[in-house]
């Protein structure tokens, strides 16, 4: 296909290694064309969270209303819906036409790195009910206990449980439960979807560069899956590309706090990959 184009429904994050601003970037250096719709402004830094200013849900209407009556969208993430409100406006495009047919990737975003908050408590039962819109959730531990009203899981077994359990319980059509808040020698994540579930694995990285991961890697998913044949190969090849880039975020001095990952870092830069 030509060249895909790649929507982000996200926050902005003035340090440029999570947010609307890693989106952009993963989109451009994975072969997509990126566009963005803005939720909200973030007072952000490496180190922490100082503020979030919300941009009204009916101005996140007008954007996507504006964006969608002149442009094609291919793939579409979803990141920080800071409100209850964002999040029910952002679900109504996701179940209409163009956004219905296009690959969606929604990061069920609630807290940074940091351990800010980024969404309002009340905006959980918002975002659980998009689950089922979306063609893949990518929910971390915390996220994943959160939306199902469990305690975080403490190890792969536990994780495989809770990715089908948002499937079958919550109506996900498609689960990549992250699991690097687990620790360990390696950075396990579990793909759960209609075939079953299954583990992709990765040596983990020693860094402090981690800000933004997961912002990062949804991104990816939707840069990469209009240009690949499955949901899995996409998944299976958007890990390596981010355990590289994990391993080349120290070729950047950013910030003093948690770092961006390199997202110069191209496809086929196996470094940080041990299969
Ligand atoms: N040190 C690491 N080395 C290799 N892979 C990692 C490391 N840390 C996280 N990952 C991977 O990065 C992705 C994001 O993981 P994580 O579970 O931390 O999500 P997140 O909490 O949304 O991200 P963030 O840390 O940006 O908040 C997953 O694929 C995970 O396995
Ligand atoms: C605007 C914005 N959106 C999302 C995140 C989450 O980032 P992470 O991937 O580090 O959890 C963030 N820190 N800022």
């Amino acid at each position: 296909m030509d060249r895909p184009v790649a929507l982000t429904i996200a926050g902005s994050d003035p340090s440029g290694g999570a947010g609307i601003q890693a989106d952009l970037k993963t989109f451009h250096q994975l072969g997509a064309y990126g566009t963005a719709v803005i939720t909200a402004l973030t007072a952000q830094n490496t180190q922490g969270v100082t503020g979030v200013h919300v941009v009204p849900a009916a101005f996140v209407a007008e954007q996507l209303e504006t964006l969608l009556a002149d442009v094609g969208i291919d793939a579409v993430k979803l990141g920080m819906l800071a409100t209850a409100e964002i999040a029910e406006t952002v679900g109504r495009f996701l179940a209409a036409e163009p956004l219905a047919s296009a690959y969606s990737v929604l990061d069920p975003v609630m807290v940074a790195t940091s351990g800010d908050r980024l969404v309002d408590e009340d905006a959980t039962d918002a975002i659980r009910e998009l689950l089922p819109l979306a063609s893949v959730i990518t929910p971390n531990v915390p996220e994943a206990a959160v939306l199902l009203g469990v305690e975080p899981a403490v190890d792969v077994p536990g994780l495989r449980v809770q990715a089908e359990r948002l499937r079958s319980e919550l109506g996900a059509q498609r689960v990549l439960l992250k699991g690097g808040h687990l620790g360990g020698e390696q950075a396990v994540d579990v793909w759960a979807d209609e075939d079953g579930v299954r583990e992709f694995t990765d040596e983990r990285v020693d860094t402090k560069n981690t800000h933004g991961t997961g912002c990062t890697l949804s991104s990816a998913l939707a840069a990469l899956r209009p240009q690949l044949s499955d949901w899995p190969g996409t998944a299976r090849i958007t890990k390596f590309w981010l355990t590289s880039a994990l391993t080349n975020g120290d070729r950047l001095e950013i910030g003093h706090g948690h770092g961006p990952v390199d997202h110069f870092t191209e496809l086929n830069d196996t470094r940080g990959t041990q299969p």
